[in-house]
C-alpha cells in the first residue's frame, strides 16, 4: 500500500497555496505533479505550492540549515521554481506554528533568496523581514493593448516590473503575461505590477505573476511597489534617513510595507490555514509523469 501524503490549503491576502509537509524531502514533486496539484479543476487548486522541508534534507538549503531549520521550497502554479514568495513566507510560518513545529516569536526560514526572519504570533498578522530590494538599471516598457507605460525594475529576490497607471482597469484581463520591451529585459520572466494611488503613501495594485497568472495578491510584488513608490515620491529611506511605510491594497486584502534606511524591508499581513486533507498517492504518481 502506498504511503499517505498529507496536504493543507492556506492563503495570505487570497494568494493561495497547496501546502505539502515533507520534512525529509521524500516526495517526488516534479513540475507536472505541482501543476496537477495547483490545477483548480482537476487538482486541489492554488496559485502556488509550499513544499515544507527541513533545510538539512534539501540540497538547495543545506548550507542554511545552521541558521534556519525549515526550507520554503516554493513553486509557482505551473510547477516552475521561484526564488521567493512573500505571501508564501507568512503562510509557511503559519503552518509551522499550526503544526507545533515552532513556537510563537521570532523565526528564521530558509528560502532560495536566502534566510528571512519572521515574527510570528498565534493570532493576527505576521511580519516578514524580506531583506533589501535591488533596483537594476534599464528602461523597460510594459504594454496592454494600445497603452504602454514605463516600468521600474525592482528585484526582491525575484524580478518585478512596476508600472504606475491611471486606472487598474487599464491592465486588461491579465490572462497572459503583459508584453514588455526590450524583450531581453527579463530572460527568466517577470512579475508585473500595475499600480494606482489611493492617498498619501497608500497605493493599490493588480499583478500578473510569472508562472501563476493574475493572482489576488503578491507579497514580493507589494514590496517592489512600495520601493518604486518611495523613489517616485522622494521618500527613498536611504536618502531621507527615515523609514517609508506604504499601505498596499491588493484585490485580496491589504499589506503594510516598511522600508528602513539600512535597506531592510518588512512586510506585514495575514496568513490563514483553511483546510487539511490527504492526497491520493496513485493520483499523484500518475500526475507526476
Ligand atoms: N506570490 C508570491 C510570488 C511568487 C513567485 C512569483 N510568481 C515569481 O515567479 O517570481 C509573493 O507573494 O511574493
Amino acid at each position: 500500500m502506498s504511503t499517505r501524503i498529507a496536504f493543507l490549503k492556506g492563503h495570505g491576502t487570497e494568494n493561495d497555496f497547496v501546502i505539502v509537509p515533507d520534512p525529509e524531502n521524500a516526495i517526488d514533486l516534479s513540475t507536472a505533479a505541482v501543476a496537477a496539484l495547483c490545477d483548480r479543476r482537476a487538482g486541489i487548486g492554488g496559485d502556488g505550492l509550499l513544499h515544507i522541508v527541513r533545510s538539512a534534507a534539501h540540497p538547495e538549503a543545506r548550507a542554511m540549515a545552521a541558521e534556519a531549520e525549515w526550507f520554503m521550497d516554493y513553486r509557482n502554479g505551473d510547477g516552475s521554481i521561484a526564488e521567493m514568495c512573500g505571501n508564501g513566507a507568512r503562510v509557511f510560518a503559519r503552518y509551522l506554528l499550526h503544526a507545533g513545529l515552532v513556537p510563537e516569536g521570532d523565526l528564521a526560514i530558509a528560502t532560495r533568496a536566502g534566510v528571512k526572519s519572521v515574527h510570528l504570533a498565534k493570532d493576527g498578522d505576521i511580519t516578514v523581514g524580506m531583506g533589501g530590494a535591488r533596483l537594476p538599471e534599464g528602461d523597460v516598457t510594459v504594454s496592454v493593448g494600445e497603452r504602454s507605460w514605463p516600468a521600474r525594475n525592482v528585484n526582491m529576490g525575484n524580478p518585478h516590473a512596476v508600472a504606475f497607471v491611471d486606472d487598474l482597469a487599464h491592465a486588461g484581463d491579465l490572462y497572459s503575461p503583459p508584453p514588455f520591451s526590450p524583450a531581453s529585459a527579463y530572460p527568466d520572466g517577470v512579475n508585473v505590477e500595475f499600480v494606482v494611488d489611493r492617498g498619501p503613501r497608500h497605493v493599490a495594485l493588480r499583478v500578473h505573476e510569472r508562472g501563476s497568472g493574475e493572482t489576488r495578491s503578491c507579497g514580493t510584488g507589494a514590496c517592489a511597489v512600495a520601493v518604486a513608490a518611495a523613489r517616485r515620491d522622494g521618500a527613498d529611506p536611504s536618502v531621507t534617513g527615515n523609514p517609508a511605510t506604504y499601505t498596499v491594497d491588493v484585490p485580496g486584502g491589504r499589506l503594510v510595507i516598511t522600508e528602513h534606511p539600512g535597506g531592510e524591508i518588512e512586510m506585514t499581513g495575514p496568513a490563514v490555514i483553511v483546510a487539511e486533507g490527504e492526497i491520493d498517492p496513485e493520483w499523484l504518481e500518475n500526475a507526476a509523469h
